[in-house]
């Protein structure tokens, strides 16, 4: 689905995404993990076309300088969830949707059915995001990019700002989601326990450690805590246990 071909992100000569060779195939869950700077929001928001870097990225074949059609199957969480402050919640959701000329009824519906999903009701949708909770604009987010049921996720730490019972609730629901309409998904945890949760070791699921802008293993959750590559990988993974 992506290829990836010696990518490569610098900025003002910080080298955020060293030269890098990734597949992602359909319906796989990759999950990136690494510390705080090591590239993973600068590989995620490559995938989703919106960084210039040098190398060859391709999603089904076509590179990305012939992607018009492509973005509207990606549905993409940034880390702060990104909405446009001016809208309402209801508003950036449906915004796309608009855009494509889907008809009212059909927008009010798709919003009932993703706001069950993440538990937000309609008086939250009419309020503007500075009028939400961080955990709220979060679920917002999600409904965004869920809303034109995109082939491909890639997701921001799109959990990070709910409560321990909504985070469970939602990531199982989303995993749920993933595994039954075989979606694509690339998401980015601080959490080794949501890294575990959303790529079980199976053949359509890897995790890939990244630092320093390099991916330095890649294997299921399972591999990595057993055979880790070097000190570092060990090291990260003990940490992110450890708390
Ligand atoms: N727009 C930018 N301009 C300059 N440097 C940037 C920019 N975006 C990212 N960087 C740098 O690129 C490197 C990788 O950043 P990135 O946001 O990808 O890391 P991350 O692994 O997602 O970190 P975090 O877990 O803290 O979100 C960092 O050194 C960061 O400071």
């Amino acid at each position: 689905m992506f290829e990836l071909d010696r990518l490569a992100v610098r900025y003002d000569g910080v080298e955020a995404l060293a030269p890098t060779d990734l597949s992602i195939g359909e319906g796989e869950t990759v999950v990136l993990l690494g510390p705080s700077g090591s590239g993973k929001s600068t590989l995620l928001r490559s995938l989703a076309g919106l960084t210039p870097a040098e190398g060859e990225l391709r999603f089904e074949g076509k590179p990305v300088s012939e992607w018009r059609a492509v973005r509207s199957r990606l549905g993409y969480v940034i880390q702060d969830g990104g909405l446009f402050p001016h809208l309402t919640a209801r508003g950036n959701v449906s915004l796309m949707a608009r855009e494509l000329g889907w008809e009212e009824a059909r927008i009010a519906a798709r919003i009932d059915e993703l706001a069950a999903l993440v538990a937000l009701d309609g008086d939250q949708l009419d309020r503007f995001p500075g009028e939400l909770s961080g955990g709220q604009r979060q679920r917002v987010a999600l409904m965004r990019a869920l809303m034109l049921d995109p082939k491909v996720l890639l997701l921001d730490e799109p959990l990070s700002a709910l409560d321990p019972v909504t985070r469970v609730r939602l990531a199982r629901e989303l995993r749920g989601i993933f595994a039954r309409l075989g979606k694509t998904v690339v998401i980015v945890t601080h959490s080794l326990g949501e890294a575990r949760f959303f790529a079980q070791d199976g053949e359509a699921s890897r995790a890939i450690l990244m630092r320093d802008g390099r991916i330095v293993q890649q294997g299921a959750i399972g591999d990595l805590v057993a055979n880790p590559a070097d000190p570092f990988v060990a090291e990260f993974l003990a940490a992110e246990d450890a708390l």
